[in-house]
């Protein structure tokens, strides 16, 4: 416990020097930290504009940028935009686009979802002197309600092409016309003619709201960073009078006759699994439990019933459904279609067999049990 004179000694200077040591940082602290601030600063402002000249691009939010000047003309100029137009623009990105729809425009209203996309197009409309014609909205475009807008041109993320075209044309928004750059595989389903491989329930479904026209081809080297896939612009025109209002039951339908698109529309239907959701809905049941013919009652949702089951085996089943299953073939028939394929149907004629089914009280879609129709899906 006790230190010898010696250790005191050698004690003293140590604790003055200590103290000394602990005064002067107390004295300059805020220099040194200041410096630190400073050099901080200096390292987030030069990591900022590298950002702008290599701005990391990410895939997941398909961030590809048009470069080719020639090409955004033309998007711009086929689009045909009035000077008195507002010009809906989702994914503006870095403003390629947005500038030269700014020059054409009454106004623009830019969706974008990335910040920092959004730190660049800024800037680079102030710099144009634009700022007056646009409103940049920071958020996903598929929960944002946009409103007010007569025309949309974009070069749109591909990953939220069906979505965001289902939000457009089976939503409440009125538009002229949408000028849209999207994927050239998608861009071909949205084109495709009843008999070519690519028609599906995708393109039947746009054809029932929109008119779409093919524009150009772009190429994956007009982007940066290139992209794997090609691209091609679109030009949407919502139809004025949709010939089937009820969307959710058209929905439905189209959902059923493409499950198999080169199936026969006789053995899509004979289908027992299918012949009982009908059934179901015709009855206007919303539980379970099924009413048969004979007065008993059986859970028809408990029959285990593989897709491909045919109806012909309904044997073990009451006869109400049975007479249903007729009363499906009877209508299937009377209009010719039981031996066709939707592969090969035109729009008018599927419509023609939705009206004879919806004449005989047949549904597809459940009031009773709304869901969401993916309408764009295959
Ligand atoms: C293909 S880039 C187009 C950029 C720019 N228009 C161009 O042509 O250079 C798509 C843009 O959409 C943005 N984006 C991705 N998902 C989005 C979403 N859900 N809502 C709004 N913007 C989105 C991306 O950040 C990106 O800037």
């Amino acid at each position: 416990m006790f230190k010898s004179p010696k250790s005191l000694s050698l004690c003293i200077p140590r604790l003055v020097i200590r103290q000394h040591f602990l005064q002067f940082c107390e004295k300059y602290s805020h220099v040194y930290k200041n410096k630190r601030e400073d050099e901080e600063n200096d390292k987030f402002k030069k990591k900022k504009e590298d950002q702008e000249d290599y701005l990391q691009l990410y895939k997941s939010r398909g961030q590809h940028l048009l470069t080719n000047q020639r090409v955004l003309d033309s998007i711009v100029q086929k689009s045909h935009v009035k000077p008195t137009d507002t010009v809906l623009e989702i994914g503006p990105g870095t403003g390629n686009l947005t500038l030269k729809l700014l020059e054409v425009a009454k106004h623009v209203i830019a969706v974008e979802i990335d910040k920092r996309m959004i730190e660049i197009l800024n800037k680079r409309v102030a710099e144009s002197g634009l700022e007056h014609k646009i409103t940049v909205i920071n958020k996903d475009a598929l929960k944002t309600e946009f409103s007010g807008f007569d025309l949309v041109v974009a070069n749109i993320p591909y990953n939220i092409s069906s979505p965001l075209l289902a939000k457009l044309l089976f939503g409440v928004s009125t538009f002229r016309s949408a000028t849209l750059l999207l994927q050239k595989e998608f861009a071909r389903r949205l084109l495709a003619n009843p008999g070519d491989s690519d028609y599906n329930r995708l393109a039947v479904n746009v054809k029932l709201v929109a008119d779409v026209k093919f524009v150009m081809d772009v190429s994956k080297r007009d982007f940066v960073p290139c992209p794997k896939v090609d691209s091609s612009v679109v030009k949407i025109y919502p139809k004025d009078d949709v010939p089937y209002k009820d969307l959710d039951e058209w929905g439905a339908f189209t959902k059923t006759c493409f499950t198999k698109k080169n199936k026969t529309l006789g053995a899509t239907f004979k289908q027992k699994k299918k012949v009982m959701e009908l059934y179901k809905l015709f009855n206007g049941r919303e539980s379970n439990e099924e009413k048969c013919g004979d007065g008993n009652c059986r859970n028809v949702e408990d029959e285990e019933v593989s897709d491909e089951e045919d109806c012909d085996e309904l044997s073990g089943l009451d006869t109400g459904v049975s007479n249903f299953k007729d009363k499906i073939m009877a209508v299937l028939k009377s209009g010719g279609f039981e031996d066709k394929r939707p592969s090969k149907l035109p729009n008018t004629e599927l419509l023609k067999l939705l009206l004879v089914f919806n004449q005989a009280g047949i549904y597809f879609y459940d009031q009773a049990r709304p869901t969401d129709v993916e309408f764009l899906t295959n």
